[in-house]
């Protein structure tokens, strides 16, 4: 990994609590702190140069800085742990499917670095205890600012949860609009792509996965 991004132990080294804030902002000043803005900066005004731009001119002066700051932002999940938002438990007798449906969210293709917007359903079978509904979006906001690909953001949510749940089954489907197809490429505005990922009594179990997907879609035709 270069020195612009983190390795994959401070990736995930969060003992210092820098990120057990939920506050976007400082989020994002922290995240700056850990990535190498000088070498985002020289590499942006190496592209403008490159591409036959002027870096100088005056509306592209303060460009390379922008992006710099705007990848601490869009990519800070590099620097954050998922998992704390998943350590305060409530018991609960409630063993019927939690579900929380329609979350927006905004990830980068690792391929073109172009953003894929969309929304994540996630659903759960609790095993005796059950986590604060916010913390499911904040999950998927740790994990989407981050070079992604849309499966794996779907496999890794279910996974996470799954496990720091102790859940006896995840169910994630995300549907999104990538822009590297609609902005360039094939140009196919309109289009979006859905991935899934069962897990537990989701995967083994036909009824409980049609529930969940009637639940999503809505009885349309999955
Ligand atoms: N499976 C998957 N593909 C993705 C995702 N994000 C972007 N892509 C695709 O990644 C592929 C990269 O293909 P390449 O042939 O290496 O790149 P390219 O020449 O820019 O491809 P085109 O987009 O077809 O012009 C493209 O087909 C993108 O549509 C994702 O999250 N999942
Ligand atoms: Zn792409």
């Amino acid at each position: 990994m270069s020195e612009a991004f983190p390795s994959e132990r401070s990736a995930y080294d969060c003992g210092d609590g820098a990120f057990d804030d939920d506050n976007e902002d400082e989020n994002a000043s922290v995240s700056e702190t850990k990535m190498d803005l000088e070498r985002i900066r020289g590499a942006v005004r190496e592209i403008l140069i490159a591409v036959g731009e002027d870096p100088d001119r005056e509306g592209l002066r303060d460009t390379p800085d922008r992006v710099a700051r705007m990848y601490a932002e869009v990519f800070r999940g590099l620097h954050q742990d998922p998992k704390v938002h998943l350590q305060k438990l409530f018991t609960q007798k409630y063993d019927e499917m939690v579900l929380v449906k329609d979350i927006r969210f905004e990830s980068f293709c690792e391929h073109h670095l172009l953003p894929f917007i969309g929304q994540a359903h996630v659903a759960y079978l609790p095993n005796g205890k059950v986590i604060g509904l916010s913390k499911i979006p904040r999950v998927i906001d740790v994990l989407a600012k981050r070079p992604q690909m849309q499966e794996r953001l779907t496999e890794d949510v279910a996974d996470l949860l799954m496990k720091e749940l102790d859940a006896r089954g995840v169910a994630v489907v995300i549907e999104a609009s990538h822009s590297c197809m609609t902005v360039r490429g094939v140009h196919k505005p309109g289009s979006s792509f859905v991935t899934s990922a069962m897990r537990g009594a989701f995967k083994e179990r036909l009824a409980t996965r049609h529930e969940v997907l009637s639940l999503i879609f809505g009885g349309k035709p999955t």
